[in-house]
């Protein structure tokens, strides 16, 4: 499902952040990203969303040369990824369903169908009970759990999520980590990047090591110990 194949990235007037890499990921797999910080794990996601594009070598999603995918494509392309962030980026003045709603509304669908798809979404996470409330009256591990709703409420194939628990104590990590590995369960394809190695450890999905934008290990499920 995921490619990379002798992928650069440099930015203008920075050093390469990521540097010859090569790996897959298969349809279905939840793997992590780790490395030091500055590593290129942020960097190695955002070639994904088409956020940012690589300077040289090929990024492939099912198939598709992500190069080949110009603006207008990439609305397209990111309703089939879901995005997670460290900062959860919800709008703090809508309520949790106008939140989850939104990728639907820019995908242009009717008000019926958005309602069920985020009710479903929601219901997923463990927070339908929430949906007319502001996030500031949520915790900050059901915030991002909000985020993760927004994040699934297109039906994604991939999830990717940058740093997802990067702001809560570790047993909201833990749970947090639960959830990806249920959607993994269900089929959907996780990658997440992370600094967090006990964690990591915890969940024995495969681990992607970064060291200065090169991949320096990458150790399987079950050779995670
Ligand atoms: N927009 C940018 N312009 C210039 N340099 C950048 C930009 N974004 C990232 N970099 C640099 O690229 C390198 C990789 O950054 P990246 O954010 O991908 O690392 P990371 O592993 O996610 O780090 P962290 O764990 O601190 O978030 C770093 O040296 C960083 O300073």
């Amino acid at each position: 499902m995921i490619r990379f194949d002798q992928v650069s990235k440099r930015y203008e007037g920075g050093h390469e952040a990521l540097s010859q890499l090569s790996f897959e990921v298969a349809t279905g797999e939840m793997a992590f990203v780790t490395g030091h910080s500055g590593a290129g794990k942020s960097t190695l996601l955002k070639l994904l969303g088409l956020i940012e594009r690589p300077s040289h070598g090929i990024v492939t999603l099912d198939g598709q040369n992500l190069a080949k995918i110009g603006r207008a494509g990439i609305p397209k392309l990111r309703r089939r990824l879901g995005m997670v962030f460290q900062d959860h980026r919800l709008l703090m003045d809508r309520t949790i369903f106008a939140n989850v709603e939104l990728p639907l509304m820019i995908g242009g669908m009717a008000p019926a169908e958005r309602s069920k798809r985020v009710r479903a979404a929601l219901e997923k996470v463990g927070l339908l009970s929430y949906e007319r409330q502001l996030p500031a009256t949520l915790s900050a591990g059901e915030q991002q759990r909000v985020g993760i709703a927004r994040a699934i409420v297109a039906k994604p194939t991939l999830l990717i999520a940058d740093e997802p628990t990067g702001n809560l104590d570790p047993t909201l990590a833990v749970e947090i980590m639960g959830l990806f590995a249920e959607f993994q369960s269900v089929g959907t394809t996780v990658l997440i990047a992370s600094h967090d190695l006990p964690l990591i450890k915890r969940m024995k999905k495969r681990v992607i090591v970064l060291d200065h934008g090169r991949l320096v290990a990458d150790v399987a499920a079950q050779e995670v110990l």
